[in-house]
């Protein structure tokens, strides 16, 4: 197999990249072939072995030699290239970190270890596009898909805190040169242990106001939340909160629509998204025979029992960042009764949330 990769020096190609040396990935492709928008004659990363120089991403003459292409480099590149090149005849696999393709009907969204099976009969029917699913969402199945596949799941509510990786590598780097503004405010008073507690607050709260940089959020992060991510649209949902639904029940692949909504919220974590769940069941299960159900879900479930002490210690950015392992704890029987059920999920968002599924399912591909 002739494998093109586009987008591989971003933010998520680079996590790409990784993974696949770990997992000697690049030892199973024939022929990996690298392309870029900015450097062609460059010289391709490093992946153990001779790989020609980078191509041309906007060539579809070179695009169309390949059988497979793996693009992270964005959703406006998706848009310019991806028409042309099926116009141009091209038959090959497209796999796709960006958001563009996902909800066409010739695309799967893609996460193995929810719907191997609707991998399994989409490329049996001939489907050519497969698409890595929005982190919120694919994170949330991957610490509750058990749930969801033992047909338990009337709704889910979901309130989310999105770290700053979801907008980008710029997006990252700003959150940190405001928490340093915060702290440069305020570093002279936070030294001497006498100084006036609500004198600090006060210059704090004018940093976070009017120092704190906005140039890719929009709004102070640093300090401080966004209670909106992504485009507002006319029923009053953001984007990223209309997704929920339109994406969870398109992976799952379900027949009745699960009502999946809440409210997605930015806040000044690095890279792990998380999710506060209410989740209504069909019915009233014993809490330890919904935690073996949860545990089912797939071998990257990381079960944290509802406790204190290792809640604060196992179930937050801290503990979970760089790692495939989703941490799902806080389950308890909610006051509103036995059906109702609460649910803390926590994931890296860059590997199980953007490269960690088109990693997979290029190695489906290799290995049919
Ligand atoms: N599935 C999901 O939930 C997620 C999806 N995504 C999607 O992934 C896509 C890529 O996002 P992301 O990786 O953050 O994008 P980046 O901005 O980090 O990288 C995209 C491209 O920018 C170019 N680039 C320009 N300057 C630099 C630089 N200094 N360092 C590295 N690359 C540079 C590179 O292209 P070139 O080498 O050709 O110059 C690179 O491939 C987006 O579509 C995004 O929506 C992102 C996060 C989560
Ligand atoms: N919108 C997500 C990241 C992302 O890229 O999502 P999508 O792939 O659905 O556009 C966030 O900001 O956290």
């Amino acid at each position: 197999m002739r494998v093109g990769f586009v987008g591989w020096r971003g933010m998520v190609g680079s996590v790409l990249m990784q993974r696949m040396r770990e997992e000697n990935d690049f030892a199973v492709i024939d022929e990996p072939v690298f392309f870029t928008t900015s450097n062609v004659g460059g010289a391709a990363p490093d992946v153990g072995r001779d790989v020609p120089p980078l191509k041309d991403a906007r060539n579809i003459d070179e695009l169309k030699a390949m059988d497979a292409i793996v693009t992270c480099q964005g959703g406006d590149y998706t848009t310019e290239v991806y028409a042309k090149l099926r116009d141009a005849g091209w038959k090959g696999y497209w796999i796709d970190a960006a958001s563009t393709l996902r909800m066409e009907d010739n695309a799967i969204i893609v996460l193995d270890p929810v719907n191997r099976d609707v991998i399994d009969a989409g490329l049996a029917n001939g489907v050519k596009d497969f698409i890595g699913g929005n982190c919120t969402n694919s994170i949330m199945l991957m610490g509750m898909g058990g749930l969801f596949r033992a047909g338990l799941v009337e709704w889910v509510s979901s309130m989310t805190y999105q770290a700053a990786s979801g907008g980008g590598a710029n997006h990252m780097r700003e959150l940190l040169k405001g928490m340093g503004v915060v702290h440069g405010a305020v570093a002279e008073e936070l030294a001497t242990p006498s100084s006036a507690i609500l004198d600090i607050d006060r210059k704090v709260a004018a940093a976070i106001r009017e120092d704190v940089p906005t140039e890719f959020f929009g709004a102070p992060l640093a300090g401080g939340l966004i209670p909106w991510i992504d485009k507002q649209l006319d029923n009053g949902q953001s984007k990223e909160e209309w997704k929920g639904q339109a994406e969870v029940n398109k992976i799952l692949g379900t027949d009745a629509t699960i009502p999946v909504d809440g409210l997605c919220v930015r806040i000044g974590a690095m890279r792990c998204h998380s999710l506060a769940l209410t989740v209504k069941l069909k019915r009233d299960l014993p809490l330890d025979e919904i935690e073996s159900i949860i545990k089912s879900g797939n071998d990257w479930v990381k079960w944290v029992p509802n406790d204190r002490e290792i809640s604060v210690k196992e179930l937050t950015p801290a503990a979970i960042t760089g790692s495939l392992q989703v941490g799902v704890g806080r389950v308890r029987k909610l006051n509103m009764g036995g059906e109702y059920l609460s649910a803390f999920v926590i994931g890296d968002q860059l590997l199980w949330g953007a490269a960690e599924p088109l990693r997979r399912m290029l190695r489906i591909l290799i290995e049919r």
